[in-house]
């Protein structure tokens, strides 16, 4: 049975119950590092034990035929004891890093269901914290602390009973220790989990603020902004830096608690062992074995403990990462229906962000086979229509229709097949032109590529590229110009032959060949697709069939652009601010 990530239940759950019922997703990697665990830990304690015994049997000058099976006894258990070692290295990792695949599989699930709406506030390199870091930071729990703990409670159990039947008296004065000893991590747990969420999110910060600057590095040097980042950078560092001294003194000052417990356990059995001695209750030849069996109750507990008082900043990545797989999608995929044709509508559709109102009953249709221009001044809300088609996100009031269908009521993928999205920053893989194009049609053959290509008027500077479509586009197309760009976003958007297009034009002034190209593009697109674009540039906008002027959230005009330019004062002062539209 494999559980996926996801299928953890919803509602109030605590973290280690929610990662103990993730590891019951693998049963047979599980067991086997208990197994290993166990045989490791069992094995080093019997030689331990026996090569003890052997030492009592010589203190009593025991004849050979009694110490010659124990010596083969601890001889064969501490070859066990060294290959469990072995095989719980192998296993426990094994098991580690099935279970981390599976979180990072859910995480990723987790932040496709939430975007692009729901992630908005989150910055990118604490996105990457979460899938990176502190799925990593879980290895830490599965592969060491699970089956040690077991192992801890099976393995000082068989020694504290075997101890019992040397000398009860023995395990009657280690008792008290025990629970003391692994209580020591719960003493501080919350605070020890506090503690772990303060440094995760101070190394998530860390992380945000690396990536975003480098990112942002052309920004930073063109405004001199190195210094005032490097000192933020330093910021950011410092807290890391304190967190993690605060971190580590409350794990020192556990480590320090467990030894003394330890330390004070061990004082109080040898004292114990003496006493029963001198009082004959314990023989000679027994002390040695009493010594290793009260150090193999102690160990173990005091090992776990220790490990355990590194778990809050286990159980605060822990949390992060089950907040991710519980992530909840804000839309609903449950539509049956299939739009009747590629025809978009508007009906009285009402939209905030965070209670800001952005539409206001806004109306409008676009035909099968019609262009048409959303303009509007900037924030008025074009894009926000747009993202509203996509259903990146959901009314709050009203309905958009494709093909005369509710959205909500079209399966999300089945949307995907109808619409094709060309955004203002399309983003482009850092692979060859061919790869970024393929998105659109995985299958595709060279013919229909090139095809495509040709409608996006983006044929001809691939051609003339040193490696044509095998270039590489760079990071985010980096290696492209502005124009270029769009093309290739354009031509991977045809491939995908989507009936309608929803194209965000980008407001950047492009180079006087790649504004005249992307024209030409739209030209030979009309009439083959439905075509929406969020117009910024008036020869864009002069090509359109129909004209729809938003402002403030509402729609002021539509009709053709002559129509507008006769009636509609706002419409001839907004064509007239440059780029402005
Ligand atoms: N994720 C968001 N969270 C909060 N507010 C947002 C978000 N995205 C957009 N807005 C706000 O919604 C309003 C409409 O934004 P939208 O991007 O639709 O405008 P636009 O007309 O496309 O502008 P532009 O032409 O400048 O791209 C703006 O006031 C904007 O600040």
């Amino acid at each position: 049975m494999k559980v996926n990530a996801h299928e953890i239940p919803q509602g109030p759950r605590s973290t280690w119950g929610d990662l103990l019922r993730l590891s019951a997703g693998q049963p047979r990697l599980l067991a086997l590092t208990i197994a290993a665990t166990l045989i490791a830990q069992a094995g080093m304690v019997t030689s331990l034990a026996l090569g003890a015994w052997l030492a009592g049997l010589a203190l009593t000058g025991a004849p050979e035929s009694l110490w010659q099976p124990v010596l083969w006894g601890m001889l064969v258990s501490a070859v066990a004891g060294a290959g469990g070692r072995w095989w719980q290295a192998h296993i426990s990792h094994a098991f580690a890093f099935a279970l981390i695949e599976t979180l990072q599989v859910g995480i990723y699930d987790g932040l496709e269901r939430a975007a692009p709406g729901g992630l908005s506030d989150t910055r990118s390199g604490e996105q990457a914290n979460v899938a990176l870091n502190d799925a990593q930071a879980l290895e830490h729990f599965f592969a060491h602390t699970l089956a040690d703990t077991i192992a801890a409670v099976v393995v000082p159990l068989l020694a504290l009973l075997a101890l019992a039947w040397i000398q009860p008296w023995l395990t009657l004065v280690l008792l008290p220790f025990l629970p003391t000893l692994t209580s020591v991590p719960f003493w501080l747990g919350e605070r020890a989990f506090r503690q772990g969420r303060e440094m995760n999110a101070a190394l998530a910060g860390l992380n945000a603020e690396v990536i975003e600057g480098i990112e942002a590095r052309r920004e930073i040097l063109l405004f001199n902004q190195e210094a005032a980042w490097r000192a933020r950078l330093g910021q950011y560092l410092a807290r890391l830096k304190s967190e993690q001294r605060r971190y580590a003194l409350r794990t020192g000052a556990e480590q320090g608690g467990i030894e003394l417990i330890q330390s004070l356990a061990l004082i109080t059995a040898l004292v114990a062992s003496a006493v029963l001695l001198e009082y004959q209750a314990l023989a000679l030849a027994q002390v040695p074995l009493s010594v290793v069996l009260v150090g193999a109750a102690l160990l173990p507990l005091a090992e776990v403990a220790r490990s355990a008082s590194q778990l809050g900043a286990v159980r605060a990545s822990a949390a992060r990462v089950l907040a991710l797989l519980h992530q909840r999608s804000p839309i609903q995929d449950n539509g049956q229906r299939l739009p009747k044709d590629a025809s978009i509508e508007f009906n009285q559709v009402v939209f905030a962000h965070s209670e800001r109102p952005v539409l206001q009953g806004v109306n409008f249709r676009v035909e099968t086979g019609e262009m048409v221009a959303l303009v509007g001044p900037s924030g008025s809300g074009k894009t926000t229509c747009a993202n509203l088609l996509m259903r990146f996100y959901e009314v709050q009031s009203g309905t958009v229709k494709l093909g005369s269908e509710d959205l909500r009521d079209i399966p999300l993928s089945e949307l995907r097949h109808w619409i094709a999205w060309v955004g203002q920053e399309a983003y482009l893989f850092d692979d060859s032109i061919e790869g970024n194009l393929r998105l659109g049609k995985p299958e595709a053959t060279q013919q229909e590529i090139e095809i495509a290509a040709h409608q996006a008027q983006a044929h001809d500077f691939i051609q003339a590229l040193p490696e044509g479509y095998q270039t590489r586009c760079g990071a985010n197309g980096a290696r492209l110009s502005g124009g270029q760009r769009q093309r290739i976003a354009i031509a991977r958007a045809l491939l995908s032959q989507a009936p309608v297009l929803v194209m965000d034009e980008a407001s950047s002034s492009l180079d006087a060949d790649s504004e005249h190209a992307l024209q030409q593009a739209l030209l030979a697109l009309r009439g083959q697709y439905t075509l929406l674009v969020v117009a910024h540039r008036p020869s864009t906008i002069a090509q359109a069939d129909r004209v729809v002027l938003l402002q403030d959230g509402c729609i002021l005009d539509q009709g053709s652009h002559e129509q507008l330019l006769h009636r509609c004062e706002q419409y001839v002062q907004l064509l007239a601010q440059p780029a402005s539209a």
